[in-house]
């Protein structure tokens, strides 16, 4: 049988997570990931790495909630397996608090999630400052691991990986049957879209292995993510700041918040400081079009824009790009306009 070409462009969460899933899936499929950077230096690498879903406002919500609990059973699956340690996956349990008692007493996730309950009276004593909050068991997973884990996986099905900066899609085109687009940020300029922009983040890796919980303020300004080897402590929300470097001023800052939520982090020694710049966009683009290569229409599935939830939604909306994926080899191509 000829082979189908595909290209998946992007070797972050997402890339990797649709390239696995198209690899593993359609055996007629030769599968190449192209990218200009690999872990350890794609902002997925920098992440928290929490599933901790959020809210496109022009999404259905149904949508929102089937991509996550997707990906969180995706990954509830691999933390409950022997492949746990080695995929970088793990349970984390904790606390969300609020200021102010939220509209929605449950949020749309929270049945995705395990052992969700709004907090007692003796836990928010914990936090003075903060009225109401969720416990919650969610899970944590570590993309410094986890996508050398992809990449093992992807080459045992077959594919292969290639440093390379694409300029262009249409001549992707001319060298393979079919291209997925995951190219986070840099489809702003890869596919002109004006809609996609940086959200800037900065966190603090620290030595404090006493803790255990997370604790998140909602809204996700501040956050305490106890993990393997470090706790993150996080975090900053600039929107259209393209600076990859650390800031001090932000460094303080995001100590004093967590300092002041967790006083026992003063004796915590610094590991290291990351910075990276979320894909944002109003809401994430899943879809495919049709380019014209020399008089042929080469598929071309859009998987990016996934802002501060690349992790949280990454299995559930690589899901959805192998469908797409699917019906592009199922179906016949619209015809080329002269
Ligand atoms: C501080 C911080 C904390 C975060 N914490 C969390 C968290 O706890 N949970 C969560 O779900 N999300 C979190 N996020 C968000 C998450 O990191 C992103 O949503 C996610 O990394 C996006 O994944 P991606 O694969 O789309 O993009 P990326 O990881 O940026 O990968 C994009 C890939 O495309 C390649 N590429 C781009 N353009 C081209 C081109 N022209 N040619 C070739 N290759 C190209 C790049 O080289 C790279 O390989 C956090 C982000 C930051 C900054
Ligand atoms: O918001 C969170 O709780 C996790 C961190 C995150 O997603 C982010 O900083 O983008």
């Amino acid at each position: 049988m000829q082979q189908v070409k595909v290209a998946v462009v992007g070797a972050g969460v997402v890339g990797l997570s649709t390239a696995v899933l198209v690899a593993e899936t359609l055996p007629q499929c030769s599968v190449c990931v192209l990218a200009d950077r690999f872990t350890p230096d794609t902002t997925s690498d920098v992440a928290a790495g929490i599933l901790s879903p959020g809210r496109f406002p022009d999404i259905p919500i149904e949508q929102q909630k089937r991509w996550f609990k997707r990906t969180f059973d995706h990954f509830l699956a691999i933390a409950d397996s022997s492949e746990a340690a080695e995929a970088g996956v793990l349970l984390s349990s904790g606390w969300q608090i609020f200021q102010e008692v939220p509209s929605e007493e449950k949020p749309y996730w929270s049945d995705c999630v395990l052992s969700f309950r709004t907090m007692t009276n003796t836990e928010l004593k914990r936090f003075p400052q903060y009225k109401f909050g969720y416990a919650y068991t969610t899970i944590k997973c570590e993309c410094l691991t986890y996508l050398p884990w992809l990449q093992k996986r992807l080459k045992k099905a077959g594919g292969i990986l290639t440093r390379e900066r694409v300029t262009d899609l249409t001549e992707l085109g001319l060298r393979y049957n079919v291209v997925v687009n995951c190219s986070g940020l840099g489809a702003q300029a890869l596919v002109r879209d004006e809609d996609v922009h940086p959200i800037r983040g900065q966190v603090l890796m620290v030595h404090a292995p006493w803790l255990k919980h997370f604790v998140r303020v909602a809204g996700g300004q501040t956050y305490i993510y106890p993990g393997t080897h470090a706790v993150t402590l996080g975090g900053t929300r600039q929107v259209n700041d393209w600076r990859l470097e650390a800031d001090a001023g932000e460094r303080e800052a995001i100590l004093e918040r967590c300092q002041h939520l967790e006083p026992s982090l003063g004796a915590a020694s610094h590991l290291a400081e990351k910075v990276g710049l979320r894909p944002g966009r109003r809401n994430l683009r899943l879809e495919r079009e049709y380019v014209r290569v020399q008089g042929r229409q080469v598929p071309v599935v859009h998987n990016y824009g996934h802002g501060s939830w690349g992790i949280t939604l990454s299995w559930g909306t690589a899901l959805d790009a192998l469908d797409l994926v699917q019906q592009c080899l199922n179906e016949r191509p619209p015809p080329a306009r002269l």
